[in-house]
C-alpha cells in the first residue's frame, strides 16, 4: 500500500496575503502589560495572565487576519506563563489565524538554529506562522531560521526600521558603501524573497511612527509588520504618508489601542474592527 505524504503547507507570505485580502491587514497585539491586568480588574499573576489570554482569544480567533502575542509578557511568569501563550498559540492557529510571535530573537547562528526550532518546526509547543528576529547579530546569522521557514512554510519578520526613537543611532547607521544599516536589511530581505508570489515570506519591521520613507526602497516582495498606531501615536491615516507606494505589502500593528477597550470581549472585537476599518481605508 502506497501512503500519500502530506500536502506541504502554502508559503506563509501566500497564506498573510490571503488572510490580509479576507479581513484587512490589521494585526493585534496580545501584550498584556501590569498595566492592562490592573485596568481589567485582574491580577499581576498567571490567573489574570489566563484571563487576559482568554478574552483577548476569544475575540480575536477567527476575526483577525493575523495575531501578534507578545512573549515577554507571558515569559514573565516563567513555565506557567509559557503554557498560557502556548494555549493561545494553537487556539489561535485552529481557527485559522495567523500567529506572528513577537519574540525578537537574534544570535550565533548555531543557537540562531535552536530557536528556529523553537518557533518555526512544526509541532514545537510554541510553532508560530511567523517570527520577529533581530539581525543585529548580522543578517547572515539569521540563515538557520531562513532555511526552517523555508522548509516549515512559516516566515520571519525582521527588524529593519523600528518604531522607537532610540532604534535610529543603530539603523540610521551608514555603512562604508553608503547604505544605511537599515536599507541593507530591507534589501536582504528583497533578496530572500526574490520569484516569490503573491508575496514573500521574509517580512520587515518598520514602525508606523517614522514619518517620510520614502527615501528608502520598501518594496521587498515581502510584508511590512507596522507596530506603532495608537498607543505610540501613529495613526491608520499616516500609513500612506509612511509607506507611500509599498502600502500594499503593511501589517499594521495595534495592541494596546485594542486592548484598553477589555476585558469585555465585544469591546475588545468591537474596537478592532474600528482599527480594521480605518486602516483598510487608509491604504485602500
Ligand atoms: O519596532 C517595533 C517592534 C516591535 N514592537 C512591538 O509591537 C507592539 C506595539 O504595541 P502597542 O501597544 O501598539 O504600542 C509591542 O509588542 C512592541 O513590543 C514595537 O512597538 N516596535
Amino acid at each position: 500500500m502506497t501512503t500519500t505524504p502530506p500536502a506541504a503547507p502554502a508559503p506563509f507570505g501566500a497564506r498573510l496575503r490571503r488572510a490580509m485580502d479576507t479581513y484587512g491587514p490589521l494585526c493585534v497585539g496580545i501584550d498584556p502589560h501590569p498595566s492592562l491586568l490592573a485596568d481589567w480588574g485582574l491580577g499581576d499573576d498567571v490567573a489574570g495572565l489566563t484571563a487576559f489570554t482568554r478574552a483577548s482569544v476569544d475575540a480575536l480567533a477567527g476575526h483577525v487576519a493575523s495575531v501578534k502575542p507578545q512573549s515577554a509578557f507571558f515569559e514573565r511568569f516563567g513555565s506557567r506563563g509559557l503554557a498560557v501563550l502556548e494555549g493561545a498559540v494553537a487556539e489561535l492557529r485552529d481557527a485559522g489565524t495567523l500567529v506572528i510571535m513577537d519574540a525578537k530573537r537574534g544570535d550565533i547562528g548555531s543557537t540562531m538554529t535552536a530557536y528556529a526550532q523553537t518557533y518555526l518546526s512544526p509541532g514545537a509547543p510554541l510553532f508560530s506562522d511567523a517570527l520577529t528576529v533581530s539581525p543585529y547579530l548580522g543578517y547572515g546569522s539569521l540563515a538557520p531560521a531562513v532555511e526552517l521557514a523555508r522548509e516549515s512554510g512559516s516566515g520571519l519578520f525582521v527588524l529593519a526600521l523600528t518604531s522607537n526613537p532610540e532604534g535610529a543611532e543603530v539603523q540610521h547607521a551608514v555603512r562604508p558603501d553608503g547604505r544605511t544599516v537599515g536599507a541593507t536589511m530591507l534589501a536582504r530581505l528583497a533578496r530572500d524573497n526574490e520569484g516569490a508570489a503573491p508575496m514573500g515570506s521574509f517580512g520587515a519591521v518598520v514602525g508606523a511612527t517614522l514619518g517620510d520613507l520614502s527615501s528608502y526602497d520598501l518594496e521587498i516582495g515581502g510584508p511590512l509588520l507596522a507596530p506603532g498606531i495608537g498607543a505610540q501615536g501613529a495613526t491608520a491615516a499616516d500609513l500612506p504618508k509612511v509607506f507611500g507606494p509599498a502600502a500594499h505589502l503593511v501589517v499594521p500593528n495595534v495592541s494596546r489601542g485594542v486592548l484598553r477597550h477589555g476585558p469585555d470581549v465585544a469591546a475588545l472585537r468591537g474596537a478592532a474592527e474600528r482599527f480594521a476599518d480605518e486602516i483598510r481605508a487608509a491604504v485602500a
